[in-house]
């Protein structure tokens, strides 16, 4: 059954040397202030509004500590997880005002460690503790960059640039399903095995320096963890992704200052963003009752976010921002963006899942126990022959039955292998003894081995054998059925893909991608179009100027269609370029 969940919504706020006083937290209350003077410029009666309020889930002040931000935001989504539901946690704010800080921080400090590090501590921990339960790591770390997706767990250290790693492609399968074909899918059997692969993701990660900060500011990158948890005694299995979003920074390109090839893909970047805020946008208005169109097939991050905004997923969201003076503009901003975020409705539902893998084990398992129990009742043997311990053993029987004293005391081995071995020891016995042998040791029926010829017996035993031969048939039928129903799932010779959505999205299960005649990539409606804004952009760097303050804070300037490409890539065109007067 699937429940309604709304998205939670932080901010955290980074420490600064320098905060303004227009800002202020209230812990208590959850929410954030700016106080914004009125630009005498403009005259004493006009439409700026002082004070700005808005609220959050939570909002935690500069000395907040990595741990608090763990268990207050994260800790009961990883729990959920654990339990079968999808969860998302993803950082948004301007460049440098925490997020790498918050979802990654330095994984070799405990103290400083961020969100994904500790989410594995608890997972691993958490699988420790709770020794009934098996739980089945799989991680993924998958970049963004200028729109396309590259694979981040490549342990080739001779990767120089974002060029050489592996590009992840989103594919549309026959059947529906989206998958990103090219992204690895690795096991993490131990806490750290987890930590290594996030290390070598981190690693890989760009390093494409801007003279805003030197980190990886213009990507977006989605570590993803897979779980797939399961009591040792059952055939149900849940599985669960939980994807860890560090979104690229959200300021206009004036700001960070980027020229040239930079400064085109910070607009492929923003434009990634963009239309998350569009999904976003829509995700409002079909919450207030609008029959729209979610365009989440416009770019390969909201492709990815899919089940994370407006799906299956328990979602929370970490606004970022800085408190100082030059801050504030794109604090509000990030505050606002927030607003809209918190709107969103997902609907939550346990993945479980019945696993064939299991069963078919199970199904073999019983179908040896129940050829061994076919093979006694026929006095076969399901073997070609005795390992040396057992004859040795039978050597032993019949030197007891030889020797026994008891005339009652019979030879009793439980198979035909057995049986003719013992023959042989009392054949060779005999021999020895130079007397005559006039039986032949021939196999015994079961008859005579029982030595009953009570026919109502030899019915019942007849029937028994019969009943064991169906099951056995029926057990290889079911295998042969589950067998298939994988196969189908499955490709023949590609590599494997994380499956984001269709029939079994829910369950993301590791695949084989299928042949390139069956999938088919997904384009995105972009580079030309990027590439002839930012063109625009160059050349005119004041063409639309906009002071993002004129009219009310409360009044979204967001874009409100959905309709042409070109309509968004002009409303990004104001988004990128506009003037950062408000506090001057
Ligand atoms: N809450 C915090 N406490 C201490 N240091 C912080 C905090 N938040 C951020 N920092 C520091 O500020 C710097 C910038 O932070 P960070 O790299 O996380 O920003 P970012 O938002 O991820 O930027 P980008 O968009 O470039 O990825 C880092 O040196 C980081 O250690």
């Amino acid at each position: 059954m699937s429940k309604s969940s709304v998205i939670d919504v932080f901010l955290r706020v980074r420490p600064t040397k320098n905060p303004s006083n227009l800002f202020k937290l209230n812990k208590d209350e959850g929410t954030a202030e700016f106080t914004i003077p009125k630009n005498p410029d403009q005259g004493y009666i006009n439409n700026q509004i002082e004070k700005h309020t808005f609220n959050f889930a939570g909002v935690f002040p500069t000395d907040t500590t990595q741990e608090e931000i763990f268990d207050k935001i994260a800790k009961d989504v990883v729990d959920s997880a654990i339990e079968g539901y999808n969860g998302t946690i993803f950082a948004y704010g301007q460049t440098g005002s925490g997020k790498t800080y918050s979802m990654t921080g330095n994984p070799e400090a405990r103290s400083s460690a961020g969100i994904i590090p500790r989410t594995l501590y608890h997972i691993y921990d958490y699988a420790r503790r709770e020794q009934e339960l098996i739980i089945d790591v799989t991680i993924s770390y998958l970049e963004i960059y200028g729109g396309s997706g590259y694979d981040l767990l490549v342990a080739d250290n001779r990767s120089r640039n974002l060029h050489d790693l592996p590009k992840v492609q989103a594919m549309a399968t026959a059947n529906g399903q989206t998958i990103l074909q090219g992204l690895s899918l690795k096991k993490a059997q131990t806490e750290e095995d987890a930590l290594n692969l996030l290390f070598i993701g981190e690693q890989n990660r760009v390093i494409a320096e801007t003279p805003k900060n030197d980190a990886s500011t213009r990507s977006h990158c989605i570590f993803i963890v897979i779980l797939e948890c399961r009591k040792p005694t059952s055939d149900v299995k849940t599985v669960s992704k939980l994807c860890l979003v560090d979104l690229s920074g959200s300021e206009r390109i004036g700001k960070t200052g980027v020229e040239g090839i930079l400064q085109r893909e910070a607009t492929g970047i923003n434009l990634s963003l963009h239309f998350l805020e569009l999904v976003i946008d829509c995700l409002n208005r079909q919450a207030n009752g609008e029959n729209i169109h979610i365009p989440y097939r416009d770019s390969l991050m909201t492709l990815v976010l899919k089940d994370s905004l407006g799906g299956n997923c328990k979602t929370r969201m970490i606004a970022t921002m800085s408190s100082e003076p030059d801050d504030l503009p794109e604090s509000i901003c990030t505050c606002r963006f927030a607003g809209r975020v918190a709107n969103i409705k997902n609907k939550v539902t346990r993945n479980e899942a019945v696993d064939p893998f299991i069963i078919i084990e199970k199904l073999k398992r019983e179908n040896q126990q129940l050829k061994a129990e076919l093979a006694m009742i026929k006095g076969q043997s399901i073997k070609d022959h005795l390992e040396s311990y057992e004859i040795d053993e039978c050597k032993k029987k019949v030197d007891e039955f030889l020797n026994a004293d008891d005339p009652a005391a019979i030879l009793v081995v439980n198979d035909h292998l057995k049986m003719n071995e013992c023959f042989f020891q009392l054949k060779h016995m005999l021999k020895n003894l130079n007397k005559k042998v006039s039986a032949s040791p021939v196999v015994q029926q079961p008859q005579a081995i029982t030595n009953n010829n009570n026919t109502v017996e030899v019915q019942q035993l007849n029937d028994e054998v019969l009943r064991l031969k169906q099951l056995i048939i029926q057990r290889d039928n079911e295998i042969m059925i589950l067998l298939n129903l994988i196969q189908k799932g499955k490709g023949s010779n590609a590599n494997q893909s994380l499956v984001l959505q269709g029939p079994i999205s829910e369950q993301p299960e590791i695949q084989q991608a299928n042949t390139s005649s069956i999938l088919q990539p997904i384009e995105f409606p972009k580079q030309a179009e990027i590439d002839r804004q930012s063109q625009i952009i160059t050349e005119k760097p004041g063409v639309k100027k906009q002071n993002f303050m004129q009219g009310s804070l409360d009044s979204e300037p967001m874009s409100q269609t959905t309709k042409t490409t070109t309509a968004q890539i002009k409303e990004l065109n104001g988004m990128c370029i506009r003037t950062d007067q408000y506090f001057q």
